[in-house]
């Protein structure tokens, strides 16, 4: 299986070719070249890059030599439209970045806070939403709910309020529309020529010219979050954050951040407000609507596999009585659901929410596959690849198989994260997995023990080549409420 390396235009021709199915076009060419592969683009392009799934690479990477390997300057200028976000920053700023993170979702309040929200949004959004479309049978895109879902719960538990982007009539929602925008926008810096985005940027054009809006857009709107969370505190007192209070949500949190100990951050700084608010919507909205669009999808095709989670439910949990009060939840219930756990996992082995990891070695280095790198070389590693490679997962590697998470005990069995990669590995691992897991338990307990859903027969199901792995024509269904 070989890609012609043409003199001057390299190895794009065959790769424009296969655009159109590019993952399962890595799949075959990771399979076929023993896990590795160096990309080659045109002359001068900036294209060249060595696509790599070998578990080895990965955990040298990733964990064992993390401190060579860094997003690279060029990463950065792709993502400029978000500037300082959490995971477009190295060094100091990212380690202070990150240790506030993990103080913030380590919070004792934070897992029944974050239940209660998503348990809200359901009452209030998904329930009357699918219980309208039910009566009238109408045809809905479930894709388009779950982003709305997700954006909605992840902006309460961020700013402390609601933008209601999920209701019947779906309004278009300003905040939410941008970040589509700029993130559709780095999309076509990581496949355009270097020279041609950045003249097309300075020359404000095309969907450069879309990602300076949208970059507005967050200036704006997070100025207003942020004045209205500062006047709430001041009314409120000045108490620095400590673990005994209850937790309200990130930009208080960030607020009153005891700064004596992260000096580099400016929690002063308007901009740095915005660039929190930004890291967690960018980092939670797209890939945990795309993890739960996948799975219902792969659900409908595997009824066996539905059957099986609704028993589990029904042994362990009592009728989800979202109204009841917040308090009254016990978000450790969740960890009950073995199966359905292993079922997410199979779903995100197969469909990684983000489909590429990018990394960038500081000084030139040897991988473990023996594979030379120099120093600011791109590396990208294809989960969806990752997930399907026979040498990784045994012959059944394309199959949905929730069992083989479960060990002989019955316990979910461990997978080293440098094999399932979805939450990425080592240092720079997602911070919000705990957070994710329990949003989409929340949300398929709910769905299954009080609807059904049907997947409208012959539409074309395909993944967007996108920074998140979205359905490109999102996910039409039919609700039936059970009785
Ligand atoms: C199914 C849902 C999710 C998946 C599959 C996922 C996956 C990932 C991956 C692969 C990374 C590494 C990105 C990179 O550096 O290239 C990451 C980082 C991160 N994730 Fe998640 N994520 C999910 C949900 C969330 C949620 C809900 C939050 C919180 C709002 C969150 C917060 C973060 C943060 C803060 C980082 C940056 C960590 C760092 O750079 O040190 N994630 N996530």
């Amino acid at each position: 299986f070989i890609v012609t390396n043409w003199p001057l235009i390299g190895m794009l021709p065959g790769l424009l070719m296969e655009m159109h199915r590019i993952y399962d076009f890595a799949v075959e060419l990771l399979e076929s070249s023993n896990l590795t592969f160096q990309l080659k683009g045109p002359l001068l392009s900036g294209m060249d890059m060595l696509a790599t799934v070998d578990p080895a690479n990965i955990h040298y990477m990733l964990s064992s030599n993390f401190s060579n390997y860094n997003k690279g300057p060029e990463f950065k200028e792709i993502f400029d439209v978000f500037k300082d976000v959490i995971f477009n920053v190295d060094a100091e700023l990212w380690e202070n970045f990150r240790k506030t993170a993990q103080v913030i979702l380590n919070h004792q309040g934070f897992p029944r806070l974050s239940v209660s929200a998503t348990r809200s949004k359901l009452k209030n959004g998904l329930v009357p939403l699918f219980d309208h479309f039910a009566k009238e049978g109408k045809i809905l895109d479930l894709q388009d709910v779950f982003r709305r879902f997700t954006f909605d719960t992840l902006m309460v538990l961020i700013t402390g309020s609601d933008p209601t982007s999920l209701s019947i009539d779906m309004p278009e929602n300003e905040f939410d529309k941008a970040l589509t925008e700029a993130i559709g926008g780095i999309l076509y810096r990581k496949i355009k020529p270097r020279f041609l985005w950045r003249l097309q940027r300075w020359m404000g054009l095309g969907i450069e010219k879309k990602m300076l809006e949208a970059n507005d857009i967050f200036y704006r709107l997070c100025a207003k979050y942020i004045s209205a969370k500062r006047e709430e505190i001041r009314l409120q007192g000045i108490s620095h954050h400590s673990t005994n209070e209850e937790f309200k949500d990130f930009l208080t949190s960030y607020i009153k951040l005891d700064t004596t100990k992260y000096e580099i951050l400016n929690t002063s700084d308007d901009l740095f407000l915005k660039d929190v608010i930004l890291s967690y919507i960018v980092a939670g909205r797209d890939t945990t609507a795309s993890a739960l669009t996948w799975f219902f999808w792969l659900l409908s095709e595997n009824p066996k596999v539905v059957a099986k989670i609704q028993q589990e439910i029904n042994k362990n949990m009592q009728e989800s009585e979202i109204g009841q009060e917040k308090s009254s939840f016990d978000p450790t219930e969740l960890n009950k659901l073995v199966y359905l756990h292993s079922a997410l996992y199979e779903s995100m082995r197969l469909y990684p929410p983000v489909p590429f990891e990018h990394t960038s070695p500081v000084k030139e280095d040897v991988l473990p596959s023996g594979h030379k790198v120099d120093a600011n070389s791109k590396i990208i590693i294809p989960l969806y690849a990752l997930g399907r490679m026979k040498a990784v997962w045994g012959e059944d590697a394309s199959e949905f198989k929730p069992e083989r998470w479960i060990s002989n005990t019955g316990s979910l069995r461990h997978e080293p994260s440098f094999k399932f990669l979805a939450f990425n590995a080592g240092p720079r691992s997602c911070l919000g997995k705990q957070l994710a897991l329990n949003m989409m338990k929340t949300v398929t307990v709910h769905i299954l023990q009080n609807y059904d859903i049907h997947v409208i027969k012959g539409q074309k199901i395909e993944p967007f080549p996108g920074l998140m792995l979205l359905m490109k024509h999102g996910l039409s269904v039919t609700i039936t409420k059970r009785v």
